[in-house]
């Protein structure tokens, strides 16, 4: 089913037809994209003719099953699975075609990732964490972001000298999502970043996800299992069996 946006309530046009005029103004979009895995009696339908777009400033949640292909989804939206057919377009670029290193620098340039747990290393400071990315993509060192200013705007300044251990899981997430923007990317993928948390911490998170999306127009997916966190997203899907549809 194709997963639209309403008019006048997403943060910016997300219609086809200026889709279609200028795809580089779009966060994130996906059209038809479907990835199998095996094949005969073993095939799996992981996504199945996926439509989606996701505009800058935008928090859009994805909730469904266990197995559903949220997971699938994540991994073809930051060009880490190739589907099988579909395009996927971020920041108006191809992430399916072009060679596996042309593939990795646009993931490098454009998408930030943010897992659970934050996924931090444990021997890093959160300062040295958030750097860490501008190593890795060198054009984004001068169009990235201040390591200590970000870690500023999520709360964490104070405890920049703090390993992953010497923080709680809220903080940690604050650390992982920090790190995830310090390279300024168009698109945010954020897999159940409240699994760890309690009520009150887990709003935190994705209240901050929402408000980053919106200062600094990035286009945010989440997946997540926690409908309590729902209320602070601009978008609701559901994936089931490889399908995705609008919830609201
Ligand atoms: N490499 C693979 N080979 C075969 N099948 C796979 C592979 N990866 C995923 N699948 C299947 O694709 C489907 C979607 O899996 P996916 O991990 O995307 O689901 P999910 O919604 O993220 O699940 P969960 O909520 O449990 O993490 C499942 O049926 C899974 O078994």
């Amino acid at each position: 089913m194709s997963a639209t946006h309403p008019s006048g309530g997403a943060p910016a046009e997300n219609s086809a037809v200026a889709l279609d005029a200028d795809p580089a103004r779009h966060g994130l979009v996906l059209r038809g994209v479907s990835l199998q895995h095996g094949d005969g009696p073993d095939l799996v339908r992981a996504l199945d003719e996926v439509d989606l777009s996701v505009a800058p400033g935008e928090l859009a949640a994805v909730v469904g099953p266990s197995g559903a292909g949220k997971s699938s989804l994540l991994a073809v939206a930051g060009g880490l699975s190739r589907p099988t057919s579909g395009a996927v377009l971020v920041a108006g670029h191809d992430m399916t075609v072009g060679s596996q290193r042309a593939r990795a620098a646009l993931r490098r340039e454009h998408i930030g990732f943010v897992f659970q747990s934050g996924n931090l290393l444990p021997a890093l400071t959160a300062r040295d964490q958030v750097r860490l990315p501008l190593q890795f993509a060198p054009r984004r060192r001068r169009a990235g972001r201040d390591p200590l200013e970000l870690l500023a705007e999520v709360g964490m300044a104070h405890k920049a000298d703090r390993r992953p251990h010497q923080l709680s899981g809220g903080e940690r997430q604050r650390v992982g999502i920090a790190r995830a923007l310090v390279t300024a990317p168009r698109v945010l993928l954020v897999d159940e970043p409240t699994a760890a948390l309690d009520r009150a911490r887990s709003h935190e998170v994705v209240r901050l996800l929402a408000t980053e999306a919106k200062q600094r127009a990035v286009a945010v997916v989440m997946v997540t299992h926690d409908h309590d966190v729902l209320e602070h997203c601009d978008t609701v899907y559901e994936m089931v069996d490889g399908r995705l549809s609008r919830l609201g």
